[in-house]
């Protein structure tokens, strides 16, 4: 069987990669032609440098920028972006210029599946209008559709191999199909009803995620106003309990689940129901980088005061802030955050001057994305203050004191992970969230 694969990103190389190791043929075609230049390179080393123990991996997937290479494709499976626009809305055209490509290279008895994260009904009224248009074939007659969305989660061991896929289609035999396809790959599989079921489980994972972060970052920012609760205590307490669910307050960012929920907002707001729980999440979790800049700005208030510095405008003029962390979770290089664009546009309006280090991001992807000078160690920075935003396994054993004593002083410390403890030196002027 000869699979396409279309969007070679996060979800869709390593589909590739592993629909190509358990033995099928495999084009992988993307748009970006550098793309397809670096992993054309990588397979070609990986096919020249092969170990033994992996002989059972047919050739490499041959990488592609030319979409006629797909026409011969048995089965071809897109996974592109899924933005929200301006206005928060779903924005499916990425999908529907992707679905086009593929409905141009449709031949009769392809089957043609979508992974991207859509609204529930995306598939049939978007994606499939396009083949059809394209293609000039009749679904169910010249080809058939799926939907199997993707669950991996970046930074964690939680991969396309361990985790449950669900897939569906418009027919029964169709789903059988891909749910034997995919067992070849995925940790298991879970045989979704309907594509539109399969659809809005998706959205619902991510909203519920959405959501349970929304509670807690509520909750933390509550405290902030009672000096006699803890939240860290709270929670430790409360963790104690064996249904409690884990959750920490911070940055919600990525391009999923700050998104994913508008998408099933969009669709039951479009029959009249309710989705305000998600909407509300979705504020308090937006509310979070304003809630940061308040901190940083009040710690500032008081390194002016300690300074003894009277003029209520001389705040924060020309104080550099180190961001401690600029990829949207730990142990990930993903920069693809639109909130730390906002904290770190937002440190400028108050006349600060953000600086970034992320031992993870490469420092032309944190200016690419944010504008921002990055450093290769703390030290370097000249910084006066530092942000903790993004916990990765190489900050463990980050403390508030250690971190102070590579800033000016008097050093100010704002931790937006929970990571931080109390500072032992009365200088040091901490906050957190
Ligand atoms: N990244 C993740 O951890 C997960 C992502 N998803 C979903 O998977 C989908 C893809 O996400 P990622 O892989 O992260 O995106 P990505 O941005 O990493 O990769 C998308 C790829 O598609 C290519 N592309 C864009 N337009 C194209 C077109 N018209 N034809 C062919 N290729 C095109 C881009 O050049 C890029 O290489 C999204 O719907 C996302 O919500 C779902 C679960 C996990
Ligand atoms: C329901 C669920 O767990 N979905 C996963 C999620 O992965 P994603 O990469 O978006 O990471 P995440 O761990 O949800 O974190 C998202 C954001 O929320 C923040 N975050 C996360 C957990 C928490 O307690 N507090 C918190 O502030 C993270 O720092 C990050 O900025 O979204 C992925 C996706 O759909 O792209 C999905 O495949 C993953 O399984």
């Amino acid at each position: 069987m000869h699979i396409g694969v279309v969007g070679l990103g996060y979800v869709g190389q390593p589909l590739a990669a592993a629909f190509s190791d358990a033995g099928f043929r495999v084009t992988g075609y993307d748009i970006d032609e550098q793309k397809i230049e670096t992993l054309g390179r990588e397979a070609l080393v990986a096919a020249v440098t092969n170990i033994p123990e992996t002989t059972h991996r047919s050739d490499p997937p041959a990488y592609t920028s030319d979409p006629t290479q797909l026409g011969d494709c048995d089965v071809i499976i897109t996974s592109v972006p899924t933005p929200v626009t301006a206005d928060r809305k779903p924005d499916l055209s990425i999908v529907r210029a992707a679905g086009r490509t593929i409905g141009e290279q449709l031949t009769p008895g392809t089957i043609a599946v979508l992974e991207s994260t859509v609204n529930p009904g995306a598939t049939r009224e978007e994606f499939v209008p396009v083949l059809e248009e394209a293609s000039g074939l009749v679904l169910g007659e010249d080809f058939d559709v799926g939907y199997s969305p993707e669950r991996i989660d970046p930074g964690t061991d939680r991969s396309l191999q361990n985790t449950v896929k669900p897939v569906s289609a418009f027919t029964d035999d169709v789903r059988g199909t891909l749910a034997d396809l995919y067992g070849n790959v995925a940790g298991d599989v879970y045989l979704a009803p309907s594509v539109e079921s399969a659809e809005a489980a998706k959205c619902l994972e991510n909203a519920q995620r959405d959501l349970n972060i929304a509670f807690i970052n509520q909750f933390a920012m509550a405290c902030q106003g009672i000096d006699w609760l803890d939240y860290e205590d709270v929670l430790g307490v409360a963790e104690s309990k064996w249904n409690f669910q884990r959750y920490r307050p911070g940055l919600v960012e990525g391009h999923c689940i700050p998104v994913d929920p508008y998408y099933l907002i969009d669709t039951i707001e479009r029959y009249g129901e309710s989705a305000s729980l998600m909407r509300e999440a979705r504020v308090v979790n937006e509310s979070v980088a304003d809630y940061i800049l308040e901190l940083v700005a009040d710690a500032f208030d008081e390194r002016r005061e300690q300074d003894g510095v009277d003029d209520g405008d001389a705040t924060t003029t020309g104080h550099r802030v180190l961001a401690c962390g600029l990829a949207y979770k730990p142990n990930t290089a993903d920069v693809r955050s639109t909130i730390k664009r906002r904290l770190f546009d937002g440190l400028r309006e108050a006349s600060l001057e953000p600086v970034g280090y992320d031992p993870h991001v490469e420092p032309e992807a944190a200016a690419g994305a944010f504008d921002l000078e990055c450093y290769s160690s703390i030290e370097q920075s000249d910084a006066s203050a530092v942000l903790l935003l993004t916990n990765h396994d190489e900050f463990a054993d980050f403390t508030t004191d250690g971190l102070a004593a590579s800033l000016s002083e008097p050093p100010v410390v704002v931790d937006i992970t929970g990571h931080l403890e109390e500072p032992t030196r009365s200088d040091i002027i901490f906050r957190r969230l």
